[in-house]
């Protein structure tokens, strides 16, 4: 097989994969998931909120985490609002991202305010951003994602916003998923880090410790 980076490996549950094949193949996922995100009905996403507040607010009173990181769901992810209304209740601060388009996260503190993003198909917070590396402040993250494999390794929509703002974090780190988005495995490239856990409408899962 030979292609533009020819000869580079990847050390993965894919083993001896091409890069480009690697890159290939998380692109026809995502795509995938794409095409089974679209078919899901409103009214079912509907009622995976209530479960999911449970499962978000348990593993948030387990960490004791005062304040978090977490995301505004697009209509077709799993669904954050009655966990946001939630925790403003149980005065959890909650930092939610702004795409920049150098490719990197802001944060803003949770308000209730939001607006749909100029060009990518996610709402976003209105708010001021936090100031300096804000989700350094967090004591639990949780992040979006396509794909989530057992091991707790994450395909997302190919922006790196994650990845990038991941690095070097020391604090939990939760995918939230819909029940079939996790996986025995997604393809790896060396920048992925894994997550520690995942959380799914039917509870939340420790990943299996990487072989
Ligand atoms: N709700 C949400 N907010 C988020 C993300 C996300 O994945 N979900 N992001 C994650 O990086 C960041 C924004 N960057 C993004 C980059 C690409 C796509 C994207 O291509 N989305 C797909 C599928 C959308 C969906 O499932 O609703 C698409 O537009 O086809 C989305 C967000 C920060 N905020
Ligand atoms: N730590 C990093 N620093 C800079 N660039 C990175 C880093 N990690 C990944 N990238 C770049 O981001 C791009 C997308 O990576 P990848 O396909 O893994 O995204 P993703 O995991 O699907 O997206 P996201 O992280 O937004 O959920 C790649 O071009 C990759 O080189």
């Amino acid at each position: 097989m030979m292609g533009i980076l020819p000869g580079k490996m990847v050390a993965s549950t894919y083993p001896g994969l091409m890069l480009e094949t690697v890159i290939a193949e998380k692109k026809r996922l995502r795509a995938r998931v794409r095409e089974l995100r679209a078919r899901r009905k409103a009214a079912d996403i509907a009622a995976l909120a209530a479960p999911v507040a449970d499962a978000l607010l348990a593993l948030v009173h387990e960490h004791r985490a005062r304040r978090v990181a977490c995301f505004l769901s697009s209509p077709v992810e799993v669904p954050t609002r009655d966990f946001l209304q939630r925790a403003r209740d149980h005065e959890i601060e909650v930092l939610l991202p702004v795409a920049k388009p150098e490719g990197r996260l802001k944060w803003v503190l949770d308000t209730g305010a939001e607006r749909q993003h100029p060009l990518l198909r996610v709402p976003e917070p209105v708010g001021p951003t936090e100031p300096g590396d804000a989700l350094a402040t967090a004591e639990l993250i949780i992040v979006p994602a396509a794909l989530v494999d057992r091991q707790g390794y994450r395909l997302g929509w190919g922006g790196g916003f994650y990845d990038r703002a991941l690095v070097g974090r020391t604090v939990p780190v939760f995918a939230l998923v819909h029940e079939d988005e996790v996986v025995d495995a997604v393809p790896r490239e060396l920048h992925d880090r894994p997550v520690d856990g995942i959380v799914t409408p039917k509870g939340q899962f420790q990943v299996e410790s990487a072989q």
